[in-house]
């Protein structure tokens, strides 16, 4: 499986302040936002284009679009805080929505909403959720768009541990993932260590 991690300065400046324990919830969206237009540019960077004439005000040439653009599926709560800026960087895209919370002590995703097309056959699909921890949540999400005929997916993650890394990979799944860092571990709790806490909670508060 191909995990692409963007280590640029500026999304690693940005991943920083999601990690301090000091950032509010303001500034902790703020910087999910910013990183989150770094990992789609980079999750987009072989995504074919159509060719178009246009005119420019001093001459013709080729212009260039999206061939085929992807459907977004953000994993509620947390996949919220990064949906509006990837759907900027691509206004062309559909979204669906996959909403789940993972139980604390088994540990497992339970689902509460799903609304997806119903057909993903010659689709992209970019899953977009900040966290990909044990990984339950992410392969639960990619089997829903498996079972709807999708065979290309893309796991943007701001944050992944390798655990959750292995699972996908072992799942078979069609997928990729793009994160800005592999961290070390899960910890007991099945959080990311050092991670940044709970993507939800530091967002919108604990629930
Ligand atoms: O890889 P996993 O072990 O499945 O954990 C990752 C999931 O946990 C978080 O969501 P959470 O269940 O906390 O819901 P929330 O977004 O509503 O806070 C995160 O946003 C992922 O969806
Ligand atoms: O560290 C973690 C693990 C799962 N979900 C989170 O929000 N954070
Ligand atoms: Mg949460």
């Amino acid at each position: 499986m191909d995990v692409l991690v963007v280590n640029h300065p500026l999304a690693r400046a940005r991943l920083t302040t999601m990690r301090d324990a000091r950032t509010d919830s303001a500034a902790f969206r703020a910087a999910l936002h910013e990183l989150t237009v770094m990992l789609i540019y980079e999750a987009m960077r072989e995504a074919p284009v159509r060719v178009e004439r246009i005119h420019t005000p001093v001459a013709r040439t080729d212009g260039y679009r999206l061939a085929n653009p992807p459907l977004l599926v953000p994993v509620l709560r947390a996949g919220l805080g990064m949906a509006d800026q990837a759907h900027k960087l691509i206004p062309d895209a559909q979204m669906g929505f996959v909403g789940l919370a993972r139980d604390e002590k088994t540990l497992q995703p339970t689902p509460y909403m799903e609304s997806l097309p119903d057909s993903l056959a010659d689709r992209p699909v970019l899953v977009l959720d900040p966290m990909l921890a044990t990984g339950g949540s992410m392969v639960h999400t990619i089997q829903l768009l498996a079972e709807r005929g999708a065979t290309d997916v893309t796991a943007v993650c701001t944050l992944a541990a390798p655990e959750g890394v292995r699972r996908l990979e072992e799942s078979g799944l069609p997928v990729r993932v793009v994160t800005a860092s592999v961290d070390e571990r899960l910890n007991e709790s099945g959080f990311i260590v050092p991670g940044l806490g709970d993507a939800g909670d530091r967002q919108y508060g604990a629930v």
